[in-house]
């Protein structure tokens, strides 16, 4: 019998996805002849502290010096799941200018240096995937470049932290403090190691922008994107949404317009029967509007060890196959276009807005006669009276342009019937 080839690979980071990796390799052993007529097996991992316990994990393979990936000629595959920008980008580089192939995790990485990782790629013609970047376990990238590649694509919108998502559910369904939910996001795996990353957005950003670069076929950064976190949502807030038949997801939004590319991360109140109020706890979804294919939609756990490490080990196995093939460096950076990039004030939406003001006639016809000097539309509202001549008022707009929403706020706080601007939300509005 001919002997199985096997491809080395190295692991770098051996935390909640790199410990999944390993077991993922170790239950797909049997398997992987037939797979990928090749065995991946690991030859170094990469950490810190080389010391530390690992469960279940060869901790012969152990090292703490990049050197020793780097200068082996046998190691053929570089999984990259330790996350940050740096020593990430130089040892992903380096691993590219020495003809490794390279699968990564990191999205912090992507969204701000995704260019030169994949010119560096396509320079040496190696194959750079990343398909556990965005929304974990989702297979997203590959359906973006691959299977809606035939497609213009126009918008790609959905939820795209597990984190926030299963803070918001927690928060919703159990009443749960937000700080709570947060500790137990941190315990399951699913936050960052700094979940400020998660709850103010940038996570989500960071997918969005690497979505949308894909989709649009022109790139957008971290930084193009117009990000808001969920920090400064209240059980009030909750309440509200509840009681207008809605509830509050943390939503990524890209849309390619024939005026720009809009891009942003905001808190939203969508209606209770979207598809996407029931996406709960850790589960993330993508939503897809493309010229042929008209609408298409993914879902899956987007966040912890075995559902990114699936995405990672898919990554791994299809390496494996190019090099079988030699058709390695086949597909990389597919941003051909300079599409402009709208600034947030062009941008039209719904708004929620929650205020205390005065209560005493006349005040609400004062509120809606500054929204009517500035184009903005009342589509509904709810006053409740509050105590000491204080009442609780939310308006909820038409939609209308971002830039006349925030002049007549800027008027509006300054009034002295108006006591405080408690929250301005956005309302999830349909396209297509
Ligand atoms: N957790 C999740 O659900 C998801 C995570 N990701 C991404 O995957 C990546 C990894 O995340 P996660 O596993 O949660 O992170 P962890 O913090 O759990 O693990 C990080 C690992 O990397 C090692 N490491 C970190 N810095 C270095 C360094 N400078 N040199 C050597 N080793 C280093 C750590 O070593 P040591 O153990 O010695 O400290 C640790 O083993 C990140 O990019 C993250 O954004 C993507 C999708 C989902
Ligand atoms: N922290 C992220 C992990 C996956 O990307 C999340 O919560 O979604
Ligand atoms: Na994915």
């Amino acid at each position: 019998m001919s002997e199985i080839p096997v491809i080395k690979a190295a692991l770098l980071g051996a935390g909640t996805v790199g410990s999944g990796v390993y077991q993922i390799l170790e239950w797909q052993k049997e398997e992987m002849p037939k797979k990928l007529g090749a065995v991946v097996r690991l030859k170094k991992i990469l950490v810190r502290d080389t010391k530390k316990q690992r469960e279940g994990m060869d901790s012969s393979l152990f090292t703490d010096n990049w050197k020793e990936i780097l200068e082996d000629p046998e190691i053929q595959i570089v999984i990259e799941v330790m996350g940050g920008i740096e020593p990430a980008r130089t040892y992903i580089t380096e691993a590219l200018q020495a003809g490794k192939h390279v699968v990564t995790a990191n999205k912090d990485l992507l969204a701000e240096h995704g260019k030169e990782v994949l010119d560096a790629a396509a320079e040496h013609g190696c194959d750079l995937m990343f398909e556990a970047a965005v929304a974990g376990g989702i297979p997203i990238i590959r359906p973006l470049k691959q299977c809606l590649a035939a497609n213009h694509l126009t918008e790609v919108m959905g939820i795209v932290n597990g984190t926030t998502n299963y803070i918001l559910t927690k928060m919703t369904a159990d009443h749960m403090e937000f700080s709570e939910a947060l500790a137990l996001a941190t315990e399951l795996g699913y936050a960052e190691a700094d979940p400020t990353a998660d709850i103010e957005g940038y996570d989500a950003a960071r997918k969005v922008a690497i979505m949308a670069s894909i989709a649009f076929n022109s790139r957008v950064t971290f930084q193009d994107v117009h990000t808001e976190g969920i920090t400064k949502i209240t059980a009030g807030d909750i309440a509200y949404a509840a009681e207008l038949g809605m509830v509050i997801k943390l939503l990524g939004v890209a849309r390619n317009t024939e005026t720009g590319i809009e891009v942003g991360v905001y808190p939203m109140l969508i209606p209770r029967e979207h598809p996407l109020a029931g996406v709960n706890d850790s589960f993330n979804a993508v939503f897809v509007h493309g010229d042929a294919v008209d609408d298409a939609m993914f879902q899956g756990r987007g966040a912890g060890k075995l559902p990114t490490a699936s995405a990672v080990m898919g990554d791994v196995f299809e390496i494996a196959r190019d090099l079988r093939a030699g058709s390695t460096g086949r597909i990389n950076c597919t941003c051909y276009k300079e599409l402009r990039l709208k600034p947030a004030e062009e941008m039209e939406n719904r708004y929620f807005i929650r205020m205390q003001v005065e209560d005493q006639p006349g005040v609400l016809a004062s509120i809606a006669s500054v929204f009517g000097n500035h184009h903005v539309s009342i589509a509904q509202v709810i006053q409740k009276s509050v105590s000491g001549g204080v009442a609780e008022l939310v308006v909820i707009t038409d939609k209308v342009v971002e830039r006349h929403f925030r002049d007549a706020l800027l008027i509006m706080g300054e009034m002295s019937i108006v006591k405080e601007i408690s929250s301005v939300l956005r309302v999830y509005t349909q396209n297509h």
